[in-house]
Order: C-alpha cells, then sequence, then structure tokens
C-alpha cells in the first residue's frame, strides 16, 4: 500500500485512475490544479469537492494565474504545483492519468519531428516521485468501464487541446491507422514496451559494470546486450572478470584460472568437461536416446580409445588452424580455453560442439562406434 496523489484533472482519465488505485487498496488523495484558464473551473472544483465527499478521501486545489504563460510552462508549473502539494501532505507518489493513446501519439509526433531511440521509449512509467500506473491502458477501455460501471467526469481536456499536431495525430491519424490495423494501438504500444525492456537490460548493464569500476566501451555494452538470450555465452570483460550468462544468472563472475586438462576416455565411458557431456559408446539403443537429448552424434571407426584435452599453440582440425576456426567463429579467449578438443590417434577430430573434422562422420549409422556431445549445465 502506498500514499498516492492523483492528478486529478476531473476528466475521464483520472476518474478512472482513481477507481483503478482504489483497488489496490491505496491510500489516495486528489489533487486538482486550477489554471484559471477555462471559464467553468467553478463546476471543475464542485465536481472535485463532491467526488471526493462520495469517496471519503481528501482533496486539494492548487491555484497558479497562468494567463501569461504557454501551454507548454501550464504544464510545467502543475507539476510544480502536483509536487509542492505532495510534499506538503506527505503522499509518497504523485500519479497521473496519461494512457496508452497518449503514449502512442507521443511516440508518433517524436518519431514526424524527427527523434532517436530515447525518444521513442515514449511516456516514462515512473520518473522521479511521478507515475503513470495506467499508460497501458487504452481511452476506449478507460471510457468503456466508465459506462458500463455508470461513473460520471467532466469534460475531457485532452479533447480540447490546442496543440494543432497533437490534434491531427489524435482526431486523423489515429483513426486512418485504425482502418488499417484494428490492432494498431496495442501493437505500437508492445513496441514501445519493447524499446523500455531493451533499455532496462542496457541500465542493469551499465550499472553492474559501474559497481565493479569496470572500464568499458559503448560496444561493449552491446556485446553484452547481444548475449542476454544465449545461456553459456560469455563476454571478456578484462583479465579478472567475464560476462557470463547461464539459465539463471546475468552478470559478472571472476575469471577461474585456466587450468589444462587432458583426460582418455575408453569405448563405453562418458565425461564431463567444462560444461560438455561427451559420451563415448557403440550402444545404438543409447544413441537415439542421446539423439533425443539433443547430443550431435558423430560415427567413428577404429579407434577404441579418444583423448580428450583444452588446445595448444598450434592445433590444426583437418588443415584449418584452430585460432582461425576460433576468430571465424566468434569465439572469444576466455571460452577457447576451456572448449574440450577430441582427439583419435593424435588427431583432433572435434572441437567441442563447434566443428567436427571430415574424417568423421555426422551421420551415425548402426552398430558403430560413436561419440555425442552436447553443451549443457
Ligand atoms: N488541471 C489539472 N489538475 C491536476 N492534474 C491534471 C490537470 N490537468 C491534467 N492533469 C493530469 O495530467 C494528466 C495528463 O493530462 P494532459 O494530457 O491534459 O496533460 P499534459 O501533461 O499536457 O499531457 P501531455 O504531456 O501528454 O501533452 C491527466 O491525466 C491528469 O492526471
Amino acid at each position: 500500500m502506498s500514499k498516492i496523489l492523483i492528478a486529478f484533472s476531473t476528466g475521464p482519465d483520472s476518474v478512472y485512475l482513481y477507481h483503478y488505485l482504489k483497488r489496490e487498496n491505496n491510500e489516495l488523495g486528489l489533487c486538482y490544479v486550477n489554471h484559471n484558464l477555462r471559464n467553468d473551473v467553478d463546476k471543475d472544483i464542485e465536481f472535485v469537492k463532491e467526488f471526493s465527499d462520495r469517496e471519503k478521501v481528501p482533496y486539494y486545489i492548487m491555484d497558479l494565474n497562468l494567463e501569461k504563460f504557454n501551454e507548454n510552462s501550464a504544464r510545467e508549473k502543475r507539476y510544480e504545483a502536483l509536487e509542492k502539494c505532495r510534499i506538503e501532505n506527505g503522499y509518497t507518489y504523485i500519479a497521473t492519468g496519461h494512457n496508452m493513446n497518449d503514449n502512442v501519439e507521443t511516440v508518433i509526433f517524436r518519431l514526424l519531428r524527427g527523434t532517436g531511440l530515447d525518444g521513442l521509449k515514449g511516456i516514462p512509467k515512473k520518473r522521479g516521485h511521478i507515475i503513470r500506473p495506467i499508460l497501458g491502458i487504452s481511452k476506449e477501455e478507460i471510457l468503456e468501464y466508465l459506462k458500463v460501471n455508470n461513473i460520471s467526469y467532466r469534460i475531457d481536456y485532452t479533447n480540447l487541446t490546442n496543440d494543432y499536431s497533437r490534434n491531427i495525430i489524435r482526431n486523423k491519424m489515429m483513426p486512418i491507422m485504425k482502418e488499417i490495423n484494428e490492432g494498431y494501438l496495442d501493437n505500437i504500444s508492445r513496441f514501445i514496451t519493447l524499446l523500455n525492456e531493451d533499455n532496462e537490460v542496457k541500465r542493469y548493464i551499465k550499472k553492474t559494470l559501474d559497481e565493479k569500476n569496470i572500464k568499458y566501451s559503448k560496444n561493449k555494452i552491446d556485446e553484452i546486450y547481444d548475449i542476454r538470450d544465449k545461456n553459456g555465452a560469455i563476454i571478456s570483460l578484462d583479465k579478472e572478470y567475464i560476462w557470463y550468462k547461464s539459465y539463471n544468472f546475468y552478470g559478472i563472475k571472476k575469471r577461474e584460472t585456466k587450468k589444462s586438462f587432458r583426460y582418455i576416455l575408453k569405448l563405453n565411458e562418458d565425461i564431463n568437461v567444462n560444461g560438455y557431456s561427451i559420451y563415448f559408446s557403440n550402444f545404438s539403443d543409447k544413441k537415439n536416446q542421446l539423439e533425443k537429448m539433443g547430443y550431435k552424434i558423430y560415427n567413428i571407426l577404429n579407434v577404441d580409445l579418444l583423448e580428450i584435452r583444452n588446445r595448444k599453440d598450434g592445433d590444426y582440425i583437418d588443415n584449418i588452424k584452430l585460432k582461425k576456426l576460433f576468430i571465424d567463429k566468434k569465439i572469444d579467449k576466455y571460452t577457447r580455453d576451456l572448449l574440450p578438443l577430441v582427439l583419435a590417434n593424435d588427431e583432433i577430430i572435434l572441437v567441442a560442439d563447434i566443428r567436427h573434422s571430415k574424417k568423421i562422420s555426422g551421420i551415425a549409422t548402426k552398430d558403430q562406434n560413436y561419440i555425442a556431445i552436447k553443451k549443457g549445465e
């Protein structure tokens, strides 16, 4: 439960916002800012008083004299007045009634005027003490709710806006977009949400790097951002740290000290190395099972011992230098040392699950020795 001051203009959005927040058991108050710009302010104030009486919530009227200001400064002064009211009366947040239509209109307006990606984030859900709880609700839903529940409100300010471009977007462009696609509002709004999520991930990355005092470039943030869905992915940060993504972790880890390894695998043995499981077998039933579990299977003839080790300088697979392969496949230096290589008769036949030598076949036939490999936690 929070103590929330509603920026209450008496229009449908504010009235809906009140009912919306009431459902969540918040402690509410109403603040009407009197701009003295409209003739029927008295009726607004009467509405606020009646509403507050009926709902048993406190109200506050903040007077402004804005005759000499333009619309922009009216908005600024309104936010100042709301903030003053919030502090004086001990509220935690100010909630405004911006809705999904306002958000989409804002983004379209910015697109037409020219904007960067940041501008397409739309109206922020939260900024300082200001929250906008009904940003995800369309005007249509709001009006429908008020109608069905027989809830009264005053004239919609937003339709009286004297902002010329806004009016064209709202009254001309939006209806045409709706003709093209009924779901246009949801679709654009979803796009805005996606952009905001992206921003949140990037903010998290930046904050985490800053906390560790790590020097980084903007590219690094993009690189880290790109692996956000790739379990097992690693980005090298510096000598000491890596950024690591696994099923339940996405953040900074200390590098494990480089340990070289070497194992011998006999037929029908298996092994786990640095997150890879490897089977060397000739059981065909098991082969089907492993295949279903996502293992890559390779046939191998005339071998009954395999060697599993990490890379060494000058390693080759077929005629390709491992180093070149790693660069081509964009495998960072940290990961390169952890990858298990599989060797038969001193020749590399598998580089983890990344590449197999021409000498072994990716098609496993019956009753043959095979290697099964899979990366997994
Ligand atoms: N006179 C007022 N008193 C209190 N709150 C108001 C008043 N007018 C507007 N608000 C608040 O601001 C919200 C947005 O209203 P409106 O779209 O008219 O304002 P705006 O800030 O000029 O909008 P935008 O930033 O989208 O151009 C309303 O839902 C309401 O919460």
